[in-house]
């Protein structure tokens, strides 16, 4: 006869994890419906998953299928995101106004925003200081740009991507491989958090991808002039490829179609920058003098703004 599984079979371990998360899991429901003071019989009704299989996984009991717990998740008009994520839930604050911004139209949104904006002015104005910082894709120009700018204006200049390699003493592929992805963004984090204390003044280029990462893009939303330098998906390949780049030619439909992706995905985040700079079809003298209206634009925006 085969000898039992011990605890230290990896298997076990792995049996031993999912039952930990479906049990958060289920807690998370039954305390999202007992904030919402609805009974396990109301969210039945109103979800459509009966009352038999909701106290089993409320007791961590059943492994939910995506779809049903769409559908809890919407009973109780909240999202998914904040049951399946653990470690990563809302505050009650940021509940509040998640539920308000639920109910708005596009236009009411913008409105909210502006108001937001407008009302907290003072106070993010004088945190922007005198940072600008540039964001986009691969091949936006973000790190040829950059130095112009910085020239132009006479500020500092700091590339993040080098700054976060010149203080962790690794190459950011070095990085990549040996801490993993949630590493980097953490230390992409700290070395923003430390430009940000030591410098009034600068021009940032960031990594491609610092959107990705809520908390660190909210803080260089919060403390720097943010400019999105904008380009066609044709262009940021053809300037990658330019740059002796080849990865991006290895099957290239693929490729842009991958890019394309890519882009969309993030449209909405680079949208959160404070001005646009489109980059398409211009030659970098011109772009360079665009971008530095732009951003005089936003520092004499800002000492309006600050007490
Ligand atoms: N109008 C323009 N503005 C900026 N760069 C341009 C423009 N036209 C062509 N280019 C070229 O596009 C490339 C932009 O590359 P750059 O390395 O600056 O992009 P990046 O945004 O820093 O990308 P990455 O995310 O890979 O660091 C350069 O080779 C630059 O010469
Ligand atoms: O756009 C991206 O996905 C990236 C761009 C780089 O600057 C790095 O931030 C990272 O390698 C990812
Ligand atoms: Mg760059």
């Amino acid at each position: 006869m085969a000898a039992p599984k011990q605890a230290t079979d990896p298997s076990r371990r792995e049996d031993a994890s999912a039952v930990d998360y479906l049990t958060e899991l289920g807690a998370r429901v039954r305390a999202a419906r007992a904030r919402r003071g609805m009974t396990r019989k109301i969210l039945a009704h109103d979800s459509g998953v009966s009352e038999r299989y909701l106290a089993k996984l409320e007791t961590g009991e059943g492994n939910i299928s995506v779809l049903v717990l769409r559908q809890i998740a919407d009973a109780m008009d909240m999202r998914m995101l904040d049951l399946v994520s653990v470690g990563e839930q809302l505050s009650p604050q940021m509940q509040s106004l998640y539920q308000l911004a639920r109910q708005m139209t596009e236009q009411e949104l913008a409105q909210a925003n502006s108001i937001l904006k407008e009302a907290l002015g003072h106070k993010t104005g004088r945190a922007k200081a005198k940072r600008i910082s540039l964001i986009g894709l691969r091949g936006a120009g973000k790190s040829t740009l950059g130095p112009i700018l910085s020239e132009k204006l006479g500020f500092g200049f700091i590339e993040l991507n080098k700054q976060i390699e010149q203080e962790f003493g690794a190459t950011l592929a070095e990085i990549f491989s040996l801490a993993g992805q949630p590493s980097f963004r953490r230390f992409e984090r700290r070395c923003l958090q430390d430009i940000i204390e030591s410098h009034d003044e600068i021009v940032i280029s960031t990594g491609g991808s610092i959107v990705a990462d809520e908390k660190t893009f909210s803080l260089l939303v919060q403390h720097t002039h943010v400019i999105w330098l904008q380009a066609t998906p044709g262009e940021h390949m053809s300037r990658v490829v330019e740059q002796g780049d080849l990865r991006p030619m290895a099957g290239s439909q693929e490729a842009m179609a991958d890019l394309k992706q890519i882009l969309s995905a993030r449209e909405p985040l680079y949208g959160r920058a404070d001005e646009v700079c489109n980059t398409s079809g211009r030659a970098i003298d011109e772009t360079a003098q665009n971008l530095l209206e732009i951003a005089e634009g936003l520092l004499a925006a800002n000492s309006d703004q600050s007490p």
